[in-house]
């Protein structure tokens, strides 16, 4: 089933050119087309110049363990305001994974504008229920969009010998290198740019009210911790597994020291180093790096997998690899052009046809995999059956495993030297197996490798055994699927296949890796984890400080809200706040601890817990803000809080990227009482905006926000230990105690989030080594 997996995930994404802006809130010119030459061979090329409304249902087959993973989905809309309409609820589906197709429900239509000072949910509930265009479009397959747009650029084919395999599903039996005439090659594009349980009391010595001078300040900047790879409580990856040097004939490389034109104190940074060494921060590790995803932000997004894939991308390149990412095409992507190519693949006993769109952004190339199947889903990326979400993900695969050959980025295709594909969650896990399969079993792209994403393991794309020919497999492989749980039975888990077929496996914490070889935490998976450990590896997620970053961020640009920086905190955070009680019309007051909530409403976010809490949270001189959209009890349950405490909570039901962005700003304390939570990026993206997190200590969330010590003055926020309401209301209850009588140690915690480096370009590093461990992977 599909990502939504439990909790299934109707999926709302941002329209195209919404995102589109640079750090100054531009926009930002698109390069796909006039450009100058550039070599695009990886070794010299330098990017930068460097719903299911329905209650839980216990037969939810995606759902390997847990009685309390919900359907989820997302409503449309992301414009401030906009509300996304839910649909009627979907019917029940089958056993297997049927949750995700169940899940994937949200629809786009937008609701009115809501008055500034009213309720969002009034809007939904007296708006309209359809669909606004999620029939599925399998009856179009055949007779659909075949032939070539008229915009079509003359092409120029090159006709190179193809892997001569019988299972090669491609219908051509030689591969078309189809070069636009038109097109020239891309020039670079410029630089772009434990367990805490909460600490009881805040410093007794720190003046009441005072304000922080600067040199208070800058002493709690000093003593911030430098963001470093968190512990893992696990065992470090077997380094004695990767000894490439048996392999291979590798010299040492030259001592920095060796260069006489070194300068001195530039010596010290390894990076200097690396950049010396070969033009660019990846040094010899440079590579062609194509990542793959079902969904990529700004052009999709319902929740952070779209975060993810739209900005280690750009990272990637800063270090100088050669950066690919390709995604469906649900909507018309006006920056996208058609490349010109036509290509069928097999998928589900039906050939499709399939066409590649190609623009190349930020030093990174995007193809979108054009195919009536993904065509108007834009609003719906995870909607229909447990089958066509199958033959979707299929089809997908199968046309992105071959891009490499097919798609002259900047006028050369990457091809498969060289090479290594990043795929995300069970949607792509096939890829590493048709790779497997297809390629490597017959001695083919015998350079390339596969690295697999564990953004959530919830969701595995399980099915019955008797579909595994849909896949179009060999028939051994079935070997790789099958797996028997208590929950499922026998059944057949391409993320299972996926992770066992993979070079390497990343999964977004070091924490969550460690609760995946768990029987609890594996959900059925933990086995085939643990059997692999191996190649496990976990790292954390970053930010895209273009896109978070209350320095620039475009949503803070209207509507009362303002941009701020660490030295504009106070005024910044305070202009923020009331710009925000004003738009939801709570009472505008500076005195009263504004607490947030923004996620998918679902088992996972715990939004439940504060829902049972919320009694308690009420008699306190608060206001609390929740933004979220998914299981349908639960967007009921955030109307009836609003409807009984009107003048203390908000919830606001749907999905709106600039609400997420002003919540963030304008709240002092972020709740995230998620049950589980693999990376989580909302905890990061609120202390990059000085608000104070308050998380349930699991996952990454764990590995992100370390406890409050009021003794030593350091820790970035409050945690507790159990996804309890009671425990919940402990931690927030010391959080507040601290916000309103120790102001001194509550600006501490802000500035100490604040001045974490938690952007991507380290988890870029990281990832690096991974990728470079799968290429001498034999
Ligand atoms: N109603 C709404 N309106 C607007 N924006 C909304 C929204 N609900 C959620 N979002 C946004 O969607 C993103 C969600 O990020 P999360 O880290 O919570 O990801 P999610 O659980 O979807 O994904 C999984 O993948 C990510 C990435 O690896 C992991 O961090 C995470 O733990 C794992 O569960 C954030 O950007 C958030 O602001």
């Amino acid at each position: 089933s599909p990502r939504g997996g439990p909790s299934g995930r109707g999926r709302v994404a941002a329209p195209a050119p919404l995102a589109l802006r640079d750090g100054s809130g531009r926009a930002l010119a698109l390069r796909c087309a006039q450009r100058a030459p550039r070599r695009r061979d990886a070794f010299v090329a330098r990017a930068d110049g460097g719903e299911n409304e329905e209650p839980e249902r216990e037969d939810d087959d995606d759902v390997a363990v847990g009685g309390w993973q919900q359907p989820r989905s997302r409503r449309g809309g992301v414009g401030v305001g906009k509300v996304a309409k839910r649909r009627g609820s979907v019917p029940p589906v089958g056993r297997y994974g049927s949750g995700e197709a169940a899940r994937g429900r949200g629809t786009a239509a937008p609701a009115p504008r809501q008055d500034a000072a009213s309720s969002q949910n009034r809007s939904i509930l007296s708006g309209d229920d359809k669909p606004a265009s999620a029939s599925s479009q399998n009856g179009s397959l055949v007779s659909g969009d075949g032939k070539p747009a008229a915009a079509t650029p003359s092409i120029t084919t090159l006709k190179v010998p193809a892997p001569d395999s019988g299972v090669i599903p491609s219908v051509d039996k030689s591969l078309e290198i189809a070069i636009p005439d038109k097109m020239g090659p891309t020039p670079p594009s410029p630089s772009v740019s434990g367990l805490g349980s909460s600490a009881p009391f805040p410093r007794l010595d720190s003046a009441e009210n005072s304000e922080l001078t600067e040199e208070m300040s800058e002493r709690v900047v000093q003593s911030a911790p430098k963001r470093e790879a968190p512990s893992s409580p696990i065992p470090a990856v077997q380094e004695e597994a990767w000894d490439f040097k048996k392999y291979i004939d590798f010299n040492e490389p030259i001592a920095e020291k060796d260069y006489d034109w070194v300068d001195e104190d530039a010596a010290d940074s390894s990076d200097n180093h690396k950049d010396y060494d070969s033009g660019s921060l990846a040094g010899e590790n440079v590579m062609n790096v194509i990542v793959v995803a079902a969904e990529c932000s700004p052009w999709c997004k319902t929740g952070g997998l779209g975060d993810v894939a739209g900005a280690l991308p750009k990272a990637l390149a800063r270090r100088g690899h050669r950066v690919m990412v390709v995604v469906p095409r649900y909507g018309d992507y006006e920056e996208a052009q058609d490349v010109g190519i036509r290509k069928y693949y097999k998928a589900a006993g039906q050939d499709l046809e399939v066409k590649y769109f190609h623009a190349y952004i930020d030093g990174v190339d995007f193809v979108f995999i054009d195919a009536p199947l993904f065509r108007h889903r834009q609003d719906d990326i995870y909607g229909g059956s447990r089958q066509e979400i199958m033959k979707r993900m299929i089809l997908f695969c199968k046309a992105a495993v071959e891009v490499p050959w097919h798609v002259p980025c900047g006028g050369v295709p990457y091809g498969d030297g060289n090479l290594v594909f990043i795929a995300n969650d069970w949607h792509t896990a096939l890829l590493p197996v048709y790779l497997k399969a297809y390629y490597r079993d017959h001695g083919t792209m015998q350079y390339t490798r596969s690295v697999l994403v564990i953004h959530n393991i919830a969701h595995q794309g399980r099915g019955p055994v008797d579909e595994f020919p849909y896949m179009d497999l060999p028939e051994h492989y079935v070997e790789h699927f099958k797996l028997y749980d208590p929950v499922g039975g026998e059944h057949a888990n391409i993320f299972g296949a996926g992770l066992k077929m993979a070079d390497r496996v990343v999964t977004v914490s070091p924490g969550y890796l460690w609760e995946l070889k768990t029987t609890e935490g594996g959900w059925g998976l933990h086995d085939i984890i643990r059997q692999n450990d191996w190649k496990m590896n976990g790292i954390v997620n970053g930010i895209d400080y273009r896109e978070w970053n209350p320095e620039v961020d475009v949503h803070l640009q209207s509507d009362g809200y303002t941009n701020y920086t660490l030295s504009s905190l106070d005024a910044g955070k305070r202009q923020c706040k009331a710009a925000l009680q004003r738009e939801l019309g709570l009472e505008v007051r500076d005195d009263v601890p504004l607490i947030g909530f923004i996620g998918r409403l679902d088992g996972q976010k715990g939004v439940d817990i504060i829902g049972d809490a919320v009694p308690w949270i009420v008699g306190q001189d608060v206001q609390l803000v929740m933004l979220g959209s998914g299981r349908r009890d639960l967007e009921v349950m955030l109307q009836r809080l609003e409807a009984q405490h009107g003048s203390k909570v908000r919830g606001w039901v749907g999905f709106s990227v600039p609400m997420a962005h002003r919540i963030t700003a304008g709240a002092d304390v972020l709740l995230m009482p998620s049950r589980f939570e693999p990376c989580g990026l909302n905890q990061l993206y609120a202390m990059a905006y000085g608000t104070v997190p308050v998380v349930h200590a699991v996952g990454g969330l764990r590995d992100t926000v370390t406890a409050f010590d009021p003794f030593g003055d350091s820790g970035l926020g409050w945690t507790f230990d159990r996804a309890e309401p009671h425990k919940l209301i402990e931690a927030l209850g010391h959080c507040l105690d601290t916000y309103r009588s120790y102001k001194e140690s509550w600006r501490g915690l802000q500035v100490r989030g604040m001045s974490q480096d938690l952007s991507w370009d380290h988890a870029a590093e990281l990832y690096e080594e991974v990728l470079v461990k799968a290429k001498y992977q034999w």
